[in-house]
């Protein structure tokens, strides 16, 4: 592999910004490539992939290295040498990496500790909290976690279905395949660009993890249901679902921002579904107006995101204690107050992208320890793996 100074500057330079000024890596990335656009696309793709790597390893680089992390540019030439080295590239004889040069990356890794908070690079706290809440899951878990998602897509089968979308990939040079378990989903090799081809912008497919398409099918809604999807975001489970109705029936997208509902609105109508409408939360009253009125009430509420660290490895260290607690809050403050938009005799799902039981199974038992009306019909956590990211779901009925 070629290495350029001004690239390999490029990765410090990210690291500096994310770390120094607490800015998640992925908005400084985007917007180092943005300022640099002489980079042809090998150089985006070795700023990006290494400033990832680097972030996902950086508990454990810094370990290696045997220094306190810092932000300084001279000790971040270190950090990233040693990287190079544990990923088996040979460092340039460039000037900056003189002070590293003889460093023996061999005899550090002989003596690696059985830490997973190490070996796995999550901050102490994390670690400690984790191991307590899932106890001998969490290594398995924290290592999955640790590795690069997958880019897995979901067939529109109100547009399309699978045979059709792999051979259209096939004849643009990408490399998929269908996953097992799923009659929708595929699997991308790499991270090829895809908003060039017709058949995503014709809205024959989305891009949707593999463990979020279980979520859809999870809510079991039929065609002709009246079903709010609380939390909606941009959509993702909106639309999977309105397929599984058959675009028959209706579904209200809810979220307190806005712009995410316009997203959302944009989406379906590439997608050819006419079932959603969307109402924004401004206030109380929005909640009051569809009082028992669904027959499913999806609420994929915020979370730590700790279920999709593979996806956004600065996760692990932009999370803290707080935000966890006011995270947790809102979810509470969330179900308690939506829950009147169901029907007696409906069904409410309860959805996280998150791995700990605090934000899990934790908000469901104490969600139906003030509600009697509910009944707990299904639980399911979803484990982090090669094609899907971490998610827990709970399925409550509301006594009629
Ligand atoms: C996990 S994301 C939803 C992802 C989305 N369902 C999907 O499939 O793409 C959680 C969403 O909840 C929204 N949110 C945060 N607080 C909320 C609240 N009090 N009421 C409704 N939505 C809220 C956020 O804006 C965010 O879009």
């Amino acid at each position: 592999m070629r290495m350029f100074p001004n690239t390999v500057a490029g990765v410090i330079e990210a690291l500096e910004t994310s770390f120094g000024m607490d800015i998640y890596a992925d908005k400084v990335v985007e917007r180092l490539l943005r300022r640099n656009k002489k980079w042809g696309s090998r150089d985006r793709s070795f700023v990006a992939e290494h400033t990832y790597e680097i972030v996902r390893n950086w508990r454990l680089l810094w370990w290696l290295l045997d220094e306190e992390p810092s932000t300084k540019r001279k000790t971040l030439w270190k950090l990233v040498g040693v990287y190079f080295m544990w990923r088996g590239i040979e460092l340039p004889d460039w000037p900056k990496f003189d002070s590293i040069r003889d460093f023996n990356i061999a005899d550090r890794l002989a003596s690696l500790p059985s830490d997973v908070g190490i070996i796995e690079s999550f901050p102490e706290w994390f670690d400690e909290m984790s191991t307590a809440q899932l106890g001998d899951q969490w290594p398995a878990i924290a290592h999955e976690l640790n590795s690069p998602a997958s880019v897995i897509l979901r067939v529109n089968t109100a547009k399309s279905n699978r045979k059709e979308v792999l051979s259209i990939l096939e004849q643009s040079n990408i490399s998929a395949k269908a996953l097992d378990n799923s009659e929708i989903a595929i699997a991308l090799e790499g991270r090829p660009r895809l908003n060039h081809i017709e058949a995503f912008q014709n809205g024959l497919f989305e891009v949707q993890d593999a463990g979020s398409q279980e979520i859809g099918p999870y809510v079991e809604v039929e065609p002709g249901m009246n079903v709010i999807d609380a939390c909606a975001g941009a959509g993702g489970k909106t639309l999977h679902m309105a397929n599984l109705m058959n675009n028959h029936g209706s579904i209200v997208s809810m979220d307190i921002e806005d712009r995410k509902l316009g997203e959302l609105l944009k989406r379906a109508e590439r997608a050819g579904i006419d079932i959603v409408e969307t109402d924004p939360i401004s206030d109380r009253r929005i909640i009051d107006k569809y009082e028992n009125w669904a027959d499913r009430l999806l609420l994929d509420v915020p979370c730590s995101g700790t279920g999709v660290i593979k996806r956004d490895p600065d996760t692990k260290w932009k999370l803290k204690p707080e935000h966890l607690e006011r995270t947790i809050e809102i979810q509470r403050d969330i179900v308690d107050r939506y829950e009147k938009m169901l029907k007696p005799g409906g069904k409410l799902i309860y959805a996280t992208c998150s791995i700990l039981k605090s934000e899990n199974e934790d908000q469901v038992r104490e969600f139906l320890s003030h509600h009697p009306e509910y009944e707990l019909e299904d639980e399911q956590r979803v484990n982090p793996s090669e094609f899907s990211d971490g998610f827990y779901m709970a399925r409550m009925i509301k006594k009629g």
